[in-house]
């Protein structure tokens, strides 16, 4: 059997819903071997960010050359990175290893409202990572924010994921549903065409870290040499699970079920529709 391997990012949540903590088990659920590089430990649980304790650049540029150097990874991706100088860091390290195969989940805000990423490092997001990613995942404030565009429908979504990959040399998005009314439908642009993921959607509180989990699911299959497309199908099929067999863990914003996909036949009782789309905006 191959053994895959897959690289997160991003920032501990102590709460085990989202950051490095879903990524991981996201990774596993998926038969993929996952590593981290931990650039900020947050206190978090279901209610909310409690503290942020950003590690030092030198200890992420260790975590990650430990990895790459020794147990390689067949894709990354990257999540909480708080500041522009852990975005310089993170973008140099990625460049330098020719990791092509990189997931950008562009994580600004956690759901209780905590920042995760200074307004100072919106420039270098834009300027560093996007153009090294394979594919980009911002929920719709996040687009707004990255694009600078008001987006209120699937045509402004269309919108905004071309402006990331034209101007922004991404080489696709994936502008995601969650925060749009009605049924959650994620707009993916590879450049040449446009395809809508959709599911039902869920009325529950246990949304925390559908973002991350969603994106190391696309890092995962992306990791297994599987197309964005065929990663994207799966992700969506792995989350929307996720959300439907909830776990009602905590008082707030508890966590996903990372164990659904597997445990609920995630290829045949997921719902998801994948589209193909043969207009432009
Ligand atoms: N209530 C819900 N029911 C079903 N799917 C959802 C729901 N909320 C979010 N999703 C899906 O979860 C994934 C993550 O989206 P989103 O919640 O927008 O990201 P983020 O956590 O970054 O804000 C997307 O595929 C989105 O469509
Ligand atoms: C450490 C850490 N990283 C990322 C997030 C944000 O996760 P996301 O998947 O966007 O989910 P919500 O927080 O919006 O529910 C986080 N909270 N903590």
């Amino acid at each position: 059997m191959t053994l895959y391997k897959a690289l997160t990012i991003a920032g501990s949540d102590s709460g085990g819903g989202a950051g490095i903590q879903a990524d991981l088990k996201t990774f596993q659920m998926l038969d993929v071997f996952g590593t981290s590089a931990v650039t900020a430990v947050t206190a978090q649980n279901t209610l909310g960010v409690h503290g942020i304790y950003d590690i030092p650049l030198e200890g992420i540029e260790r975590q990650i050359h430990a990895v790459l150097t020794d147990v390689g990874a067949d894709a990354a991706k990257t999540g909480m990175l708080s500041q522009p100088q852990v975005i310089e860091l993170v973008a140099d390290c990625i460049a330098k290893a020719g990791l092509t195969r990189l997931v950008v989940d562009p994580v600004m805000v956690a759901k209780g409202g905590a920042s995760l990423l200074a307004e100072s490092a919106r420039d270098a997001l834009r300027e560093k990572l996007l153009p090294l990613a394979a594919v980009v995942t911002p929920n719709l404030p996040e687009a707004e924010v990255i694009t600078g565009l008001k987006l209120s429908s699937l045509d402004d979504m269309k919108k905004a994921a071309v402006v990331i990959v034209k101007e922004m040399g991404a080489g696709a998005a994936i502008v995601k549903g969650g925060h749009y009314e009605g049924a959650p439908t994620d707009v993916l642009y590879d450049g040449e065409s446009f395809h809508l993921l959709s599911a039902e959607r869920y009325e529950t509180r246990h949304t925390h870290g559908t973002g991350c989990t969603f994106s190391a699911a696309v890092c995962a299959e992306l990791a297994k040499g599987r197309t964005l497309l065929e990663a994207a199908h799966t992700a969506k099929k792995f989350i929307t699970l996720a959300i439907r067999y909830e776990l009602g863990i905590g008082g707030g914003h508890g966590p996903t079920n990372h164990w659904a996909y597997t445990r609920h036949g995630g290829d045949t009782d997921s719902g998801v529709q994948l589209q193909k789309e043969l207009t432009t905006p």
